[in-house]
């Protein structure tokens, strides 16, 4: 199952997009309902609700009067962290039993208002952001939805600021627009990523690579990418193991191949053949292989790569102290640090690229052909930085 998290500000068109991608054959669990479904008659949250915000919160007839409640909850900080400490235990519970209930879905999207204050991203394949700035969210919510200036106002400075949800979700839908245009925009989404997404993750099959070409790093995030997929490894990993960016991509500045290469370091191989069911459900299918460190020696390591075709990422499985650990991890801080060497390197890979397209062959080879020849220039590295690794 793909769980996509979807969140945005209020008024921001959640659920005009949610029914969108229901058209598409996805199915919905959708917190503002179930946060209705937890105060409904009868149930016990409704006499706590009554004891921390006064009894005028109920209609007499003991049911929720949810204008009263919002005027009293949303009045200040204090209050608002108040009504989410009662109310939102009982919605988790809830949302994991209508989880369950969807449990052969291939998509699955869960809305969630509050995704990203209540710190959920990590728990999803893929977090997309219903994008609507602010004001026009406000004037939205007073225009179709008849809502009171203050009170949209209220609730809007109780939640994230755009910017924070932004960079939190990997996946931005601006829905500023005409409705047709975020239509055309959440099938195109659906067509190129998110049905081949569902589909790899179902068969363990990676993603197709990233090309054989260097990308300026302005025109990426690579930072932030990498930041969000290794805060969903971590969470899907129990927080367990440390997961570190290296690479290319890790050295601001650098033009790089499209592809985050992340290291997890196991503290020995038994243990990384053990958690590799669970990376593959986490979108991560991967095998045992091993590093090269020239000549002809070899380091065993397990190498995963991710089944969304939006975002290429390799992930490393490499023993704690290993050299390929100590080796890509001194190699970034290098490059980092020493804008000479990270010319010179940038300098390598152009030249390399340039021969290996011009030897030609399959994409394949080309992209072998690229990666040996630079072997030499690594392993002049590894003496440098980590010399005990040829004792
Ligand atoms: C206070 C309540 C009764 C007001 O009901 P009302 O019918 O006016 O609003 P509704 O439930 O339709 O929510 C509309 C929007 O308000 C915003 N909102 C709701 N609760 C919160 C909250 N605790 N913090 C910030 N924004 C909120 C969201 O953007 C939501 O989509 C209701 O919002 C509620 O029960 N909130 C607590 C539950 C909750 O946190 N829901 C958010 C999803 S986890
Ligand atoms: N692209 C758009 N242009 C104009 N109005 C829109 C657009 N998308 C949605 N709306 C309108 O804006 C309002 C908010 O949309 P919607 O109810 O989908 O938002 P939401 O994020 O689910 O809201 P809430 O946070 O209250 O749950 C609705 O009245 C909707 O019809």
């Amino acid at each position: 199952m793909l769980r996509i998290g979807l969140t945005g500000g209020i008024g921001a068109g959640k659920s005009t997009v949610s029914a969108m991608l229901v058209e598409h054959g996805a199915v919905l669990v959708d917190a503002d309902r179930i946060a209705r479904e937890v105060v409904e008659p009868g149930q016990p949250l409704l006499e706590k609700l009554a004891e921390a915000f006064g009894p005028q919160v109920l209609h007499s007839d003991g049911s929720l009067d949810r204008p009263a409640l919002a005027a009293a909850a949303f009045v200040d900080s204090e209050h608002t962290a108040r009504l989410n400490g009662l109310m939102h235990p009982a919605i988790r519970d809830r949302t994991a039993e209508h989880f369950a209930m969807y449990a052969d879905a291939e998509i699955v999207v869960h809305d969630v208002p509050l995704l990203v204050e209540n710190d959920m991203t990590p728990a999803y394949h893929l977090n997309l952001l219903v994008d609507v700035p602010a004001e026009v969210r406000l004037q939205r919510l007073m225009d179709s939805r008849g809502m009171d200036r203050d009170d949209a106002a209220a609730r809007i400075s109780r939640q994230a600021d755009d910017d924070t949800r932004r960079a939190a979700c990997d996946v931005i839908i601006d829905n500023s627009g005409p409705v047709e245009e975020t239509k055309a925009a959440v099938a195109r989404l659906i067509e190129s990523r998110i049905r081949p997404f569902s589909a790899n993750l179902a068969s363990g099959q990676r993603a197709p690579k990233a090309a054989l070409e260097l990308v300026d790093p302005a025109h990426a995030d690579w930072i932030g990418d990498a930041q969000r997929a290794i805060r969903k490894l971590r969470h899907g990993t129990g927080e367990e193991f440390a997961i570190e960016h290296i690479g290319s991509t890790s050295v601001p500045g650098l033009p790089a191949k499209d592809v985050i290469d992340l290291q997890l370091l196991v503290p020995d191989l038994t243990a990384a053949r053990e958690l590799a069911p669970r990376l593959a459900e986490l979108g991560y299918p991967g095998a045992e292989m091993s590093d090269h460190l020239g000549e002809e020696s070899t380091e065993g390591k397990w190498f995963h790569a991710n089944t969304d075709p939006g975002r290429a990422v390799n992930l490393h499985v490499r023993t704690a102290d290993s050299v390929g650990v100590r080796f890509a991890r001194a190699f970034r801080d290098l490059l980092i640090a020493d804008t000479g060497e990270r010319d010179r390197y940038l300098e390598l890979k152009r030249d390399r690229l340039a021969e290996a397209k011009a030897a030609g062959g399959t994409n394949g080879q080309m992209m072998r052909t690229y990666a040996e020849s630079k072997e030499p220039y690594f392993l002049q590295m590894r003496r440098r930085l980590v010399p005990d690794s040829f004792d």
